[in-house]
Formats: C-alpha cells, structure tokens, sequence
C-alpha cells in the first residue's frame, strides 16, 4: 500500500489532504487546537472577534489557569489566569516580582512613559505624584465641578432634545463623549464640547480609537509579525502611526495654551496645570537633578495622554453597560429610581428644568452604588491585564511561573465564575453589594479586581465613580431609556470593553417631571 503510495505523488498528496482535513473537521470545535508549528495561532486568529466570550470558554473548559506557546516564529510563553488568589499574589502579596514588563511597554509604546507602562523606580516615583493629586481635595472638588456641569449644562439637555424628537441615539457614543469631555476638563481645564447634539466630530478622539484598536491587534498577531508590520508601515501599524502625530500634535497645542494662560497669570486647578506648575517650582529652585518633572513636555505629553486612555473609554464603557443592564432588569431601575426619588433634595436648574443631584447626595445612594460595582463586575471595562515575571515563582494554585512568562488575568472571566461569585454569577444583581444591615458590603472586594488592587491599584477609581454617579443619578431620574430590541448586544474586541455595535436607545422624558412642572 506504501509502495503504491509513493509511486503515485497525486495520490499520495490527496490523501495527506484528507489527513488533514478530517483532522480539522474532527477538531474545529474544539476551544484550542494545537497545530504543528503555528500552535494555537488560527484559534486565536478566528475567535479574535469574540476574543473575550472564547476566554471564558477556555474556563470553563479547561480550568481557570491555563499555560499556552505561542507559534514557533512569536515564541512566547503565556499564563492564563482567572484565579482570584493568583490574581491577589500577583498583584499584593509578591507585587515587585509581577512588573509589567518590557514586553509591555514596547506595545504600549504610544502612551511613553506614562505611569500606566512604566515599573520600578519610574513607577514609584509617578505614582507618588499622581497619588497626591488624586488625593487632595481641590481636584476632587474639580471633578465633582466637571461632572455637575456637564450633566447639568450638556448631557440632560441633549436628551431632552433627543426625547422632543423621538429620536435614536447611540448611547455608548453619547457616553463616550459625555466621558471624553468630564476626563478632558479635568485634565486640560477646558470643556471640548464633543458632547452636543450636533454630533460634532473630533481628530484627538478619533484618533485616540485608532491608536487602541491598534494596540488590540498588537495582542492578536504575533510579536514578530507587528513588527514587521511596523517596519514596512502597513495596516494597522500605518493607522497608529498616524494617530500618534494627530495625538502628539493636539497634545503639544493643548500644553501651549495652558502655557499662554500661566503667562497671562490665570491659574488652573486642572492636572495639566498643577503639573507644569510642579515643573516651574522646580526650575525656579534650581534644582540640577534630572528627574522627572525637569524633562520638559516629553513627561507632560505622556503623562497627560495615559490619565486620558485612561479615565475616558473605561468609565464611557462602564456606562454603556451598566444601561444595557438596567434595561433588561426593570425591577432594578424601579429599585433605582425610588432611591433617587427619596434622596433628591430640591434643588432643579434653571436652564433644563432638569434635575441633578448634588455631591453629598450621590455619596448616600448605596443601591446605585452597588449596581455600578455589579455591572463594572459583569463587563470590566479593562476586562484583561498583563504581568511579567521577574523571578521564578509559584502561584498559589500551584502553577510555576518563569521569567520571560506573559501572565494574562481575565476578570471578565472572573465575573463568569459559578464557584466564585454562586449559580447566580451571570445575573445582575446589585444586592450582592449591601449587606443585612442595608450597608456596602465588604464580602465581594475580596474577588472583585475591575480597578485591580495592591499598590497599583486604579488611581482613578473615585474620579470614575464620581462621574459615573452624576450622570446616572441625572438620568435615571429624569428619563426612561428604551433599549430597542434585536440589536446584538455583546463585547467588541479590544483592550476596552466596548459595545460591538453601539447601544440603540429611545429616551423618554419621565412623568413625574412634567406633573411637577404644571404644579
Ligand atoms: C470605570 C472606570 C475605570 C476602570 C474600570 C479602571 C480600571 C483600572 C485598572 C484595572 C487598572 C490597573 C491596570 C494595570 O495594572 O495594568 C487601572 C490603573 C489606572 N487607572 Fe483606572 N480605571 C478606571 C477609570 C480611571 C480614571 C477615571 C482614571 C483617571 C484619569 C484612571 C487612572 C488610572 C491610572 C493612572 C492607572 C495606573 C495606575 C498605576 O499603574 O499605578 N482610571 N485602572
């Protein structure tokens, strides 16, 4: 049979093809197939789409930490890990041995050496003068200043409008603007006004989207073959080239405004301010060491370009969903919205007629807060995180870890969990957030990573909640928002977890408003 085989290439070549093919047909449904050489690469290449749905089919299949090659040419060894303990060690107990990496930084390279990408001394260093900003009560007061007067002055009256004209709007790309315009004031000290009926487009916005979809794809494809990409300028390397000028370009003009205002003497509470200000001091002290804040608009630039990756599409994405998730749970916006009707205090504006709930107000609303935390439980908007490995370790489940290892952390996974968060883990439930005494819970912080946890935790978390709060408390109040029916409805591949295909929503203005307005 052999024999006749070889005498015969045609034959013999069929019938390599029909190996082949009843292989695949054998294994196509499986969640990983390994091929020879290229590995796991078609797997990853054909579930790209729906990368975050095949991440929990990988759970559940074959456990929450799972170890993976990358194809011969990418070589990369990679972790994959859902384990709340793992997911603590890493990030708490033995944080200095789970940096983030070179590796991370090169595919980041767009956000510099901005505190999201940087470790070690560089961390430390950004983190502690991030940490005071955040911390001081001045730019707290800003961003609940920010939040009140862009849900006040643009979010209620465009769906105001929206409501008159019985109109469809996108609600994610409301949110991403309302988001793009609250995270910009708070960093450049102006209102861009992207959020507006008109819709107006924006070059640094646009380019921003461009610049992650990019990095996405940098996770797709193997290292080499990006590169290579990089190298000949093709594809979605040409597209972050050029979004990286457009960025560089609107950056540097946002840091000579803010400079023409300094020499006029107007003073700014915003970050980029307090920033170059920081920097003045420094120069005017003399001070010859050359740290940080004494290289110019380089630190300025990276700095203000990570705060803005990443305050905008996180806290946009949250919203979209946390909607979605209302409008498929009307006992929960009842919930909601008699929390709301309890608490108001009357204090509605002049110029909408709307209402909007002050800072002390929103600090009460426990059921609101707790269906936030559910939804930014069920759809993280950072939904994967990466880790390097310094040294060899073992994690608690009792996988060895290696330098030169990518450890991948899924938390939209986590939230998928039976065994971690109950049967009932795919509901929205916000009671899972308040305890018998009708308190903020503390039992689920423990395995709640959506902001991770340990030194660097998200900086972000209260500016993100203050946002989130004022816009939802404004809008639940105020509007019923109508989910139209058979959209599809599910995660978009990328680093942020947005909506595929937009969020399609009818507002309507609620009753209650209109009855107190004839009184
Ligand atoms: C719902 C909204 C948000 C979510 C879910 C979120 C989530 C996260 C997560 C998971 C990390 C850790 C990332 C990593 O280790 O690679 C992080 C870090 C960070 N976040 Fe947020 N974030 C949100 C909003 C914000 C906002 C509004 C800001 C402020 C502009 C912000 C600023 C930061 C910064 C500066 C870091 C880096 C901290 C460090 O590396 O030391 N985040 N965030």
């Amino acid at each position: 049979m052999l024999h006749y085989l070889m005498s015969s290439p045609e034959i013999y070549l069929a019938f390599l093809c029909f190996l082949a093919i009843s292989w695949y047909l054998k294994n196509k449904n499986q969640v990983l197939m390994h091929w020879p050489v290229i590995d796991v690469l078609p797997s990853l290449l054909q579930n790209a789409h729906r990368v975050h749905e095949w991440t929990v089919e990988i759970a559940n299949t074959f456990g929450c930490t799972k170890f993976e090659r990358g194809p011969v040419f990418g070589r990369v060894d990679i972790l994959f890990t859902s384990d709340p303990r793992n997911v603590e060690y890493m990030v708490r107990t033995n944080f200095t041995n789970f940096p983030k990496g070179p590796d991370y930084i090169k595919t980041f390279d767009l956000l510099g050496d901005g505190l999201f990408n940087v470790d070690s001394e560089l961390w430390h260093i950004q983190r502690r003068m991030a940490h005071m900003m955040f911390a001081s009560s001045t730019f707290r007061k800003v961003q609940v200043d920010v939040s009140r007067s862009m849900v006040e002055g643009s979010l209620l009256p465009l769906l105001s409008q929206v409501a008159r004209n019985s109109s469809i709007v996108d609600l994610e790309d409301v949110f991403l603007r309302y988001t793009f315009d609250t995270t910009f004031a708070v960093i450049f000290g102006r209102n861009p006004k992207y959020l507006d009926i008109s819709f107006p487009p924006n070059k640094f916005a646009e380019a921003m989207d461009d610049g992650l979809e990019a990095i996405f794809y940098r996770h797709v494809v193997p290292r080499s073959w990006w590169k290579f990409s990089r190298w000949l300028m093709i594809g979605k390397e040409r597209k972050l080239e050029k979004a990286w000028r457009t960025i560089d370009r609107h950056i540097d003009k946002f840091i000579s405004w803010k400079r023409e205002d300094m020499l006029k003497g107007v003073e700014g509470t915003d970050l980029l301010s307090t920033y170059m200000t920081l920097q003045e001091e420094r120069e005017d002290r003399g001070n010859e060491r050359n740290d940080l804040l004494s290289s110019g608009d380089k630190f300025l630039r990276d700095t203000v370009l990570t705060f803005f990756f990443a305050g905008r599409d996180t806290t946009g994405s949250a919203l979209s969903w946390f909607f979605w998730l209302i409008a498929k749970n009307p006992r929960v916006e009842a919930k909601l919205y008699e929390e709301l009707n309890s608490t108001f205090s009357k204090n509605s504006t002049e110029a909408t007629n709307a209402r909007v709930f002050d800072s002390d107000d929103l600090k009460g609303l426990v059921y609101l807060h707790a269906g936030l935390c559910e939804a930014l439980r069920l759809y993280p908007p950072l939904p994967l995180n990466r880790k390097g490995v310094i040294k060899e370790d073992i994690l608690p489940d009792g996988t060895v870890v290696k330098p030169g290892m990518m450890i991948v952390i899924s938390t939209f996974v986590m939230a998928r969990m039976e065994w971690l968060w109950g049967k009932d883990c795919l509901e929205f439930k916000p009671e899972r957030w308040i305890d018998e005494h009708g308190r903020l819970s503390n039992a689920p912080k423990y395995k709640f990573f959506t902001f991770s946890q340990g030194p660097r935790t998200c900086l972000g978390r209260d500016m993100a909640f203050t946002f989130m709060k004022s816009a939802v408390a404004a809008m639940i109040f105020n509007f019923h928002v109508e989910v139209l029916e058979n959209q599809n409805i599910c995660p978009k591949p990328s680093i942020v977890l947005h909506m595929k295909n937009g969020l399609l929503v009818k507002i309507k203005e609620r009753v209650h408003y209109n009855d107190q307005k004839k009184e």
